[in-house]
């Protein structure tokens, strides 16, 4: 009680409760009660009386609190609403609770209260007034380099959106507070240079929203010096009342506003202009730059769900609102209270106002009611926040930090190096800020890989330097995407060329093997046909050399003759002698008598014991020469049996002999097949490539003497033992015989070699 007495401004003795007692006065019955709450009131007031001015309280140090009441609106005149409050004088306001017309109890009991604030204004107060007494005194606080801050705070439909904004033709606080910024800028443009810097958010459904370049959501951070910021948020420099005009006009616009059953224009969220002046001025005969920043906030008014819409998107707005609200009250009791912890970051909208209310800020409040008694609840409720609130003390709200602008070259340096070390840190916390981008990003690449969907990549709209990096890596991924798809189509395209131009190649190459298949085949061809003409020019060869050898045969059976037929003779005159000398001599040299000589002759093998003449003697080497003894030894031992003269039998031996005799070149054929022949039927005749070509031998068989007087062949030759044999065929499977073959050493002698050359 007595915070609030020490707070609130002396109010008229008396005229107030004259009111209240008139007032009461009207009503009927209850003389008694009514006395005792006259007692009452004058005894509070008496009491308010008694403490000490306000001014004895540097007015910075706790939160100006004021009330404006709006006047009462057409739908509630038509309602029948009557007044439940009235502004007693400039700082005193009456709350009289109105009991309804048939609540007979009640009406007996009426209820009313003071509230005592900072200044209170009445319906018909104009914008100027308003802000001349709330918000022109933090504004000059700003030129000096203090924070300031001035809010509405009420009801759904009570007048914050009037106060702070107003229209066209009847400016609110803000568009006030900023031309007479200008203004006064203007004023002391000789003094030094000013900035002016302007943001404007708002506090929509529990998410911050930049109004001047709205986009996505904006993170609220906690900084040393700035206290809380929306990272993201854009602040405009504004050189003129104009252009921040604009700028303010353009906010507002995008600001959610909706009709509601309050209100025709409701405002949905809580909205923040703040405005930062930076000031650097001569003082002390050095610069001195100072910054001050106003807010100026509109925020959205409580309301009662029946109040507004059930069941709708408004009821959800209406609900995060009274939420806000809710968490705005509790920092206020626990700041009233002296507690260590308040629960700031329990909205987003206490965390905006952190500053405001527990900072080095001069803190306006502003609360709007309504006279309306359809409304007393929330009047009710507005009151007794506001008068919470006068409770509340800030931190002293010194000039801000005072930065020397250094005029020395050694401060200019220092400055600089303090500028390059921050600028470091920034640095350093912008590389793990990307650093985290970066692996945020990696994963969800994987992520959007693994999807079967493509990912969407939204494109941020906001503008800090991390979102920037944000975008431009995005930018970045994506053309890197880009130009990997590129090459991969790129390099698909090549791979089906290639395969094209193999498969090309496989076409002609197979074409061209076949081709050589065929070439083979015809040199193969033409191979055995070569084959073929070198075996039969071979043939031509050995019937050549049969015949020269088969002349040289002939000439030796006529020697081979001559001397069978000499030895004859001398072995007929030696018999002649032997048996004209027989009765005298039986033996001969201890030789057998001649009935056993064939019998002798047989028990030497064939080996002939008779002696011979010395020229005998050649003829004998001669014929084993030619291998003729073995024939004659198996002549003369043919058995002979039965007893006859030696004469008869040695003749019937001999004509026998003759007879079973071939003739001589016969027999010379017989055991002297030439070596070539044998050699030939070796040779395997070339392999058929063709029809099976045969070689036809004659069909009449070949006699030794017909051999001897014609030109012999080769089949001719082979056959010869056999002469009546049929005549064989020379297949092509029997022959193996190549050229080189052919050409080997040995296989055909220096003629036939010659002869193939
Ligand atoms: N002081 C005033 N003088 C004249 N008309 C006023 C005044 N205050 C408010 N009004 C009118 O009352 C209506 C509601 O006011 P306003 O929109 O400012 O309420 P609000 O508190 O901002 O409501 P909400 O919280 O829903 O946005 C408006 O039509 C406005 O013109």
């Amino acid at each position: 009680m007595s915070k609030l007495a020490l707070s609130c401004p002396r109010p008229a003795p008396s005229k107030p409760a004259d009111h209240v007692l008139g007032l009461d006065a009207g009503l009927r019955g209850g003389h008694t009660e009514l006395n005792m709450r006259k007692r009452q009131l004058r005894e509070d007031l008496e009491t308010v009386t008694e403490e000490p001015d306000q001014s004895s309280y540097p007015r910075s140090r706790r939160i100006m609190v004021y009330v404006r009441m709006r006047p009462m609106s057409k739908q509630e005149k038509e309602a029948g609403a009557r007044s439940c409050v009235r502004v007693v004088n400039k700082q005193d306001v009456y709350l009289a609770e109105f009991a309804s017309e048939t609540d007979y109890l009640r009406l007996k009991r009426l209820k009313g209260r003071h509230f005592v604030f900072d200044a209170a204004f009445p319906d018909a107060t104009g914008q100027q007034e308003v802000y001349n007494t709330s918000t022109a005194e933090l504004l000059e606080g700003v030129l000096q380099g203090r924070n300031g801050c001035v809010f509405c705070y009420g009801a759904t439909g009570a007048g914050k959106t009037h106060t702070m904004l107003g229209s066209t033709q009847n400016p609110g606080v803000m568009v006030l507070a900023l031309r007479d910024l200008f203004v006064k800028l203007n004023k002391r443009c000789r003094e030094g240079d000013y900035v002016v810097r302007l943001s404007y958010l708002e506090v929509y459904n529990e998410s911050v929203r930049d109004l001047l370049s709205p986009g996505r959501p904006l993170i609220l951070r906690e900084d040393s010096k700035q206290g809380t910021i929306a990272a993201g948020l854009t602040h405009y420099e504004a050189y003129s009342a104009d252009e921040i005009m604009t700028l303010l006009h353009q906010g507002n616009q995008n600001r959610t506003t909706e009709p509601t059953r309050a209100n025709e224009t409701s405002s949905r969220s809580h909205a923040i202009l703040q405005v930062t002046v930076e000031y650097k001025v001569l003082h002390d005969s050095h610069y001195v730059c100072r910054t001050g920043k106003l807010s100026l906030i509109d925020l959205a008014g409580s309301e009662r769900a029946l109040a507004t819409d059930q069941r709708t998107i408004r009821s959800l707005e209406g609900a995060n609102i009274n939420r806000s609200l809710l968490a705005l009250s509790s920092c206020i009791n626990a700041l009233v209270e002296g507690k260590r912890h308040i629960p700031f970051r329990n909205s987003k909208l206490t965390q905006l106002l952190k500053d405001s209310l527990g900072g080095g800020c001069q803190t306006a409040m502003i609360a709007n009611i309504s006279p309306s008694n359809l409304a007393f609840g929330e009047t009710q409720n507005t009151l007794h926040w506001a008068d919470r609130a006068k409770q509340i003390r800030t931190k002293a709200s010194d000039v801000s930090e005072e930065v020397p602008v250094p005029e020395s070259e050694s401060d200019q340096a220092k400055l600089l190096l303090e500028v390059q070390k921050e600028n470091q840190q920034l640095r350093m916390q912008l590389a793990r800020l990307q650093q985290k981008l970066l692996s945020t990003e990696s994963s969800a690449i994987m992520v959007a890989r693994h999807s079967p969907a493509p990912a969407v990549i939204s494109t941020p709209v906001c503008r800090t330097p991390v979102s920037e990096a944000k975008v431009n890596r995005h930018e970045e991924c994506r053309e890197i995407e880009e130009a990997l798809r590129k090459k991969i189509s790129v390099l698909e395209k090549e791979k089906e060329d290639t395969c094209r131009e193999m498969a090309e190649r496989e076409d002609e190459l197979a074409g061209f093997i076949a081709s050589l298949r065929r070439d083979h085949c015809l040199q193969i061809r033409h191979k055995d046909e070569f084959t073929r003409k070198l075996c039969i020019l071979k043939q031509q060869i050995e019937v050549d050399e049969e015949q020269s050898q088969g002349n040289d045969i002939v000439a030796l059976s006529s020697t081979v003759q001559s001397c069978v037929e000499e030895r004859r003779d001398v072995v007929s005159r030696t018999i002649r002698r032997a048996v004209t000398l027989a009765p005298r001599r039986m033996t001969i040299g201890g030789a057998v008598p001649v009935s056993g000589f064939s019998s002798a002759l047989n028990k030497r093998g064939g080996s002939h014991q008779i002696p011979v003449s010395g020229s005998s003697s050649v003829v004998d080497k001669k014929l084993s020469s030619h291998q003729v003894g073995t024939k004659r030894s198996s002549l003369l031992s043919t058995p002979k049996s039965g007893a006859g003269t030696q004469r008869s039998r040695l003749q019937e031996s001999k004509g026998e002999e003759e007879n079973s005799r071939p003739p001589i070149q016969q027999r010379v054929q017989q055991h002297h097949q030439p070596p070539v022949n044998r050699r030939l039927s070796k040779i395997p005749a070339p392999p058929p490539t063709g029809p099976v070509t045969s070689v036809q031998a004659p069909k009449t068989p070949i006699t030794a003497s017909k051999g001897a007087l014609r030109k012999r062949t080769f089949w001719d030759i082979t056959n010869a033992t056999s002469p009546s044999a049929p005549v064989g065929r020379c297949t092509r499977s029997n022959t193996s015989a190549t050229p080189s073959m052919l050409l080997q050493p040995g296989f055909l002698g220096g003629r036939r070699r010659s002869l193939l050359q």
